[in-house]
């Protein structure tokens, strides 16, 4: 059987991307597209809207009026909205894909409950490289993390909204777990005026906000008299779609529970 998508946030930077993914994909299609209520986009088709043509899909609005033409929700929109849906599938019994970043203790709690009642890959990048980054970073961070000064620098498009990037804040996590750091106590998000030196073991993260850069990360690992940088690049947001896509799949048959990217790779015993 064809196994049934819908994407919320339809009308966004990644809902678009997502809806071609999902259509250009062989074994599913679109069931429904969703976008906030009051939206001028209901109504449209959500092919035009992708720019991929007419599919015969109208976006509708607000997801917790649907009885639900779908099996798994892909979801890339706002921690507030991203939490609703999230509600809206544990009562509907359908399965989530979330790519939203910028929760805070709270939300990240509610999608843990969730994933009790549902299965749900939460990734704050789905692309195949980052994923592959987050384990480079713990193999560097074996060699180098005790003695290396280490700064994760992120660059991002002007439009968004949340910083540093969910993405940064994973690359941090997973070098501070390697290393028996906690980014609440060793993580440092600013620096200005006179800050003192740098403490040995702190995890420095910087944000660039310019034009139209879709997504790049670095992380350096600095001792004197050498460098190590490891950097990914993303150049079109199809990267994470086609991850979200293939994310859909793998938990199509999954009951419930709390995944991730690297779970879906099967990257985890690298
Ligand atoms: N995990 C990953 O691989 C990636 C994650 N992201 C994350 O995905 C999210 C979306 O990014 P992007 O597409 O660039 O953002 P956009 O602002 O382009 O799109 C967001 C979409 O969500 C809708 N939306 C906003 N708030 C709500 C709400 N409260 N309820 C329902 N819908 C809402 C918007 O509608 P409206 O226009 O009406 O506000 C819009 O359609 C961000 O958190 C971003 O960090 C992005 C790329 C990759
Ligand atoms: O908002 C974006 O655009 C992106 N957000 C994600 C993040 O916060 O890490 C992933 C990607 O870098 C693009």
């Amino acid at each position: 059987m064809t196994l049934k998508i819908a994407v919320v946030g339809a009308g966004g930077r990644m809902g678009r991307q997502l809806i071609q993914a999902v259509q250009n994909a062989e074994g599913i299609e679109l069931g429904a597209a969703f976008e906030r209520k009051g939206s001028s986009l209901i109504g449209s088709d959500a092919g035009e809207l992708a720019g991929i043509g007419h599919i015969g899909v109208k976006v509708e609005e607000n997801l917790a009026s649907q009885s639900g033409n779908f099996d798994v929700l892909i979801d890339f929109t706002r921690p507030e909205g991203s939490l609703e849906h999230l509600k809206c599938c544990v009562e509907q019994g359908k399965n989530v894909i979330l790519g939203t970043t910028g929760f805070d203790d709270a939300g990240k709690a509610a999608i843990k409950a969730a994933s009790e009642k549902i299965g749900i890959v939460f990734a704050s990048n789905y692309s195949v490289g980052v994923n592959l980054v987050f384990k480079l970073l713990e193999k560097a961070a074996k060699v180098m993390g005790d003695y290396c000064d280490i700064e994760i620098i992120e660059a991002h498009h002007r439009h968004k909204v949340d910083a540093p990037s969910g993405t940064a804040l994973s690359m941090g996590e997973h070098i501070a777990k390697t290393l028996g750091r906690d980014l609440k106590t060793h993580g440092v998000f600013a620096r200005e005026g006179i800050t003192g030196e740098r403490k040995r073991d702190e995890i420095g993260f910087s944000t660039i906000r310019a034009a139209d850069v879709v997504g790049e990360h670095t992380v350096w690992f600095a001792d004197i008299g050498e460098r190590v940088e490891i950097s990914h690049k993303a150049s079109s947001r199809m990267t994470f779609a086609n991850g979200a896509v293939r994310a859909a799949k793998w938990i199509a048959d999954k009951k419930q529970g709390l995944f991730d990217m690297t779970d879906v790779l099967d990257l985890n015993n690298l």
